[in-house]
């Protein structure tokens, strides 16, 4: 939508039994299962925020709150996003509190009661480690106008930073959306109040949010819905340039702001920005014409040929034709003095356009990618002939060294950001994946690159960074460090990197930020400006984390270990059909009916469950066009062969031996194959069990013959050299798409033998007949937990893996001194197949567990500390 919006959190509000009657039934009806989809579905459509609300005069609220919370903090597809708690009743919101196991949000809390009240809630919601939304709502009622809103939010804020000392970044403030276009004059500035409130709070209470539940502000036109959406668009425009950066937006009803049709915009604006007296009339004129479908139909035509050269090259840019590109560059090469003007005037002027509308939010990653492939094209037109001339190089922005570190090979995300920055006339030094800090710094010397990106995708690779950082210190550089890459966080870099670096380090969180922090960087002046806003803001962030009380209370190893989950072995386990190890081979073909096709379009950050991603009415129709794309690429690298999948499993006697697994080459449990070492969960649980991954294997002195599977799999062999290419044509859209592919067969790959474990070479599910959407929902028995990820989070575990399946030679796959697993396209882990088995969260271990961890490994505590960093506190 515009600058804000890639940043604007949007809180899904279906679970909501005031707002939704379905979900209302299903609550009154006890049907908890289908009242957990209606969550799920939230998430899966983009919610960054699920807001939960029971009051309803014919439920026990609290009950309800309870029993919805704790089912959901089972399901890790919905309690990864945070849970926003919402009742008037403050029992309700105690309860949910009591919950919430990830960082809550209570929604809401207000001076209405007076302040007494209002600082009490506010206490314990701190105590709580929960955020909270402040309603701008005081003794004498709710606020409406603008000097009324900021007064409240005002008052609320000093009270909370300076009586409860409440983290000023854990409140959001709602000022009041109200309907406009009412007819009545007094709710004409409505959308004003809200939007001026809105500033003037975010100017003056540093750190707050500012929310708002979007659809009240056309509500006089219901039933009109290409009007309202028109008003959704134009208020969210306005309201996010002040500062609103999260609410409650239907992300269906919106309409893109530039594709709103003039007039309709024009008059919609005039009553959002209560530009004249006859504002509501003049909509309501207009209104009756936009009903039903209103938009005019675009068709695709050529009349753009007809433009004058400059424009064509534009419009090829924009839209990332390349049919047209060497004939318009061939053109615009013949009317300029020299060939390097063609790329220094339209060809860039283009590319601004592209830059320009991709910061606007008007256009979406793929859309971007496309361009620079364009561009690409042109450029390597112009090329021949810029040399047989021997001019200088063309004037970069500015040159930025890229590199994923030493130890990871996962490159997908570092590539976008590359093709990003060049779009936007950076010059880009990618030195690939694996690269070791001295060939980082050495090669900044080298190419006297203005600023260093690191990137990395796995834990390990964390720590990597820090080492860099402080190399650079120690060479005395002073060139600006930047940080990404899906590990990595604001947090992890102000507490753990930026420290040990004297020149200005950035957190970037994606690609679309990329841009604005390296113009930030470039010139001295503004370097200085913002190196210093970095400081202060990780200062705090630091500050915060030392502040920050862990959210629940730790227990010892001792105790957490009395508390292991003890499963149901009343039943026998299965034994495997086939023990042992056995390689697996399998078409792409048959993978291709296995992907999971959701995570493939947030590479590409559209946002969105497959398959209603491609009908989305903002994402959809680009969506459709990447679906082809990654449908064509499969369709090639299954008939060239130029991917292949390769996979090997194993199945193996074990027993649980305290918090080890003991894996035996036979029944007789007299080799041992060996140990696997798992880490169990030590915060206080009332409820719960503290669970380790070994609690869903039979303990040893039971007596019960028990297994455990393995299994490692890739679709990578071939990816990097068919990305390469790719890359050589300067078509680096093919290139990133064909990693992207890789990825969904790899996984494909690994939900596809999973299946055939479970119903042939275990067999404890012989007779399972599940969908694929069933088989992504993981609605089987059993689990294949991953080395790296949270119940399992230490990633040396994957060399047992490769040991015990001789994975190296089988599949051709190895693994990194970090454990990164080559090539990147791969996955690996372990096959429990125990009905109660699930997955968990280890989270934060103490000093004990990771002792112990440390003697089981045969590794110094320093060693373990390694590790284990992300699970240690700080
Ligand atoms: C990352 S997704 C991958 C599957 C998804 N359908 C896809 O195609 O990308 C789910 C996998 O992650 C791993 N996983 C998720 N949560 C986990 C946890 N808490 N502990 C260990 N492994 C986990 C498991 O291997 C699980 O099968």
């Amino acid at each position: 939508m515009n600058e804000g919006f890639s940043t604007f959190v949007n809180v899904g509000e279906r679970t909501n039994v005031t707002g939704s009657a379905k979900f209302k039934r299903l609550i009154l009806e006890g049907d908890y299962e289908t009242a957990l989809d209606v969550a799920r579905q939230q998430v899966e459509n983009g919610a960054q925020v699920i807001d939960i609300n029971m009051d309803e005069a014919m439920l026990d609220s609290v009950e309800a709150m309870r029993t919805f919370l704790n089912l959901i903090a089972s399901e890790p597809d919905i309690s990864r996003v945070p849970i926003m708690i919402d009742s008037s009743k403050w029992e309700v919101i105690e309860a949910g509190l009591k919950c919430v196991q990830g960082k809550a949000i209570v929604n809401s809390i207000s001076l209405k009661e007076g302040e007494a009240l209002f600082l009490n809630q506010a206490k314990l919601i701190k105590r709580y480690g929960a955020a909270t939304v402040v309603m701008a709502f005081d003794e004498k009622g709710q606020a409406d106008t603008q000097a009324r809103k900021v007064e409240i939010c005002q008052r609320s804020y000093k009270l909370l930073t300076e009586q409860v000392n409440f983290p000023a970044e854990d409140i959001i403030f709602d000022p009041n959306i109200f309907a406009v276009a009412t007819g009545i004059e007094e709710h004409d500035n409505y959308a004003v109040d809200f939007i001026e409130a809105t500033r003037e709070i975010k100017r003056t209470c540093p750190y707050v949010h500012v929310s708002g539940g979007l659809s009240n502000i056309s509500f006089s036109f219901r039933g009109n819905n290409p009007v309202r959406e028109a008003m959704h668009s134009v208020f969210l425009y306005h309201a996010i340039r002040a500062g609103m950066d999260m609410g409650i937006v239907n992300a269906g009803q919106l309409e893109v702001y530039d594709e709103i049709p003039t007039e309709l915009r024009d008059a919609v604006e005039d009553v959002i920005l209560n530009r004249h007296p006859q504002a509501t009339e003049r909509l309501l004129d207009l209104a009756p014409k936009y009903q039903g479908d209103g938009k005019a139909q675009v068709k695709e035509d050529l009349s753009w040929r007809e433009l004058p050269v400059n424009k064509r090259l534009e419009h090829s840019l924009v839209k990332g034709i390349t049919d047209y590109i060497i004939e318009d560059t061939e053109a615009a090469r013949l009317e300029a003095e020299k060939p390097l003007h063609v790329i220094e005037g339209p060809l860039m002027d283009g590319m601004n356009v592209v830059g320009d509308l991709f910061g606007e939010g008007k256009m979406f990653l793929p859309q971007v990618v496309k361009s620079a492939r364009v561009m690409k094209k042109a450029v390597a037109h112009l090329q021949p002939f810029i040399e047989a001339e021997k001019t200088e190089e063309t004037k970069s922005n500015g040159k930025i060294l890229l590199a994923t570190v030493k130890g990871d090979v996962h490159d997908i995300g570092k590539n976008i950001v590359g093709v990003v920055l060049q779009c936007n006339n950076f010059e880009v030094v990618d030195l690939g994946v694996m690269v070791p800090a001295a060939t980082i710094l050495q090669k900044a010397k080298d190419e006297n690159v203005d600023m260093i990106g690191l990137s990395g995708l796995i834990t390990p690779s964390l720590d990597e960074m820090v080492h860099v950082a402080k190399e650079m210190q120690r060479q005395n550089f002073d060139l600006p460090l930047l940080i990404g890459g899906a590990t990595t966080s604001k947090a992890h870099t102000a507490v753990k990197i930026e420290q040990n670096y004297d020149h200005p380090v950035a957190y970037v969180p994606n690609a679309s930020r990329a841009v604005g922090v390296c113009q930030k960087l470039l010139n001295a002046e503004s370097r200085r400006i913002y190196g210093e806003e970095l400081k202060k803001e990780y200062d705090k962030v630091r500050e915060q984390h030392a502040r920050k009380r862990p959210r629940s209370k730790a227990v010892s190893l001792e105790s957490a270990r009395k508390n292991a989950f003890l499963p149901d072995f009343s039943q026998q386990p299965v034994k495997p059909n086939k023990l042992g190890v056995t390689p697996v081979s399998v078409s792409l073909d048959t993978l291709r009916h296995y992907i999971d096709w959701t995570p493939f379009f947030l590479t590409w950050s559209l946002a969105g469950k497959y398959p209603r991603i491609l009908e989305d009415e903002i994402v959809g129709e680009e969506a459709k066009k990447l679906f082809a794309d990654a449908n064509n690429m499969l369709d090639k690298v299954i008939a060239d062969q130029s991917l292949e999948a390769k996979g090997v499993i194993g199945l193996f006697d074990a027993a649980r031996v305290g918090d080890d697994i003991q894996i035996y080459a036979d029944d007789s449990r007299n080799s041992v194959l060996g140990v696997a070492h798992h880490l169990r969960q030590q915060t206080e649980k009332s409820e719960f069990a503290n669970y380790c991954l070994s609690d869903f294997i039979a303990q040893k002195e039971s007596g019960i013959n028990d297994y455990i599977g393995a299994f490692a799999v890739t679709a990578g062999i071939g990816e990097n050299e068919l990305a390469a290419y790719y890359e050589a044509q300067g078509d680096d859209y093919n290139a990133i798409m064909v990693k992207a592919v890789a990825d969904r067969l790899a996984e494909a790959f690994a939900e596809y033998l999973h299946e055939q474990v479970r119903k042939v070479y275990w067999g404890f599910s012989p007779n399972e007949d599940l969908s694929n959407e069933d088989l992504i929902r993981e609605k089987y028995q059993g689990i294949r937990p991953a080395p790296g990820y949270a119940a399992c989070p230490e990633h040396t575990e994957k060399q047992l893996i490769w040991d015990l399946l001789d994975a190296e030679k089988h599949t051709g796959m190895s693994l990194t001194e970090s454990y990164a697993m080559f090539p990147g396209a791969s996955v690996s882990g372990w096959y429990f197949s125990h009905p109660q088995s699930r997955y968990f969260a280890v989270a934060k271990i103490q000093q004990d567990q990771l002792q112990d961890y440390a003697q089981r490994k045969g590794w110094s505590v320093e060693e373990a500390e390694k590790w284990l960093a992300p699970n240690l506190s700080d």
